[in-house]
């Protein structure tokens, strides 16, 4: 749910998941480097639940989002989730600082 969640966030500044690449150059993706889970209540099958989405940080190459999870205005659980700036190589994920332009739209978000 927290990598639905955040890939929602993703598209809506604008963000592709997994962009295709333009003039030869790789593409840019967010590996998931870590991801932590607190359950303050029980969530049942069916229970809608609302996700609020923030980015606590901004790192050099890595961005942390917190996730509230609650259902009719009650908490259930809150969630963290580190990505990482990567470039897709040919020789595999390779991190790489944050653009600028990105950098400055996860900034509304803190
Ligand atoms: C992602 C890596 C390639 C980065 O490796 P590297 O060794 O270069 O990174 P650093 O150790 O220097 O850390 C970079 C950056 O992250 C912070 N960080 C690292 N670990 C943690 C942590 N546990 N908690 C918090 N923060 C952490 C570190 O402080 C640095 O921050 P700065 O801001 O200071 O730069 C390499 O780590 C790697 O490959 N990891 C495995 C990733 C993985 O397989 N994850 C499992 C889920 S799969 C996934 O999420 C995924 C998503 C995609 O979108 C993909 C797209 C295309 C292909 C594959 C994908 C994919 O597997």
């Amino acid at each position: 749910m927290m990598e639905s969640a955040e890939h929602e966030m993703l598209r809506s500044l604008g963000i592709s998941v997994l962009p295709k690449s333009v003039d030869g150059e790789d593409p840019i993706s967010w590996p998931r480097v870590a991801a932590n889970c607190d359950y303050q209540a029980a969530a049942h099958f069916e229970d809608l639940l609302q996700i609020d989405v923030s980015v606590s940080k901004i790192g050099t190459s890595s961005v942390s989002y917190l996730f509230q999870f609650s259902r009719d205005g009650s908490h259930v659980a809150k969630g963290t989730l580190t990505a990482v700036c990567c470039r897709l190589a040919d020789s595999g994920l390779l991190k790489t600082a944050i653009p600028d332009d990105v950098r400055k739209l996860f900034e509304k978000h803190l």
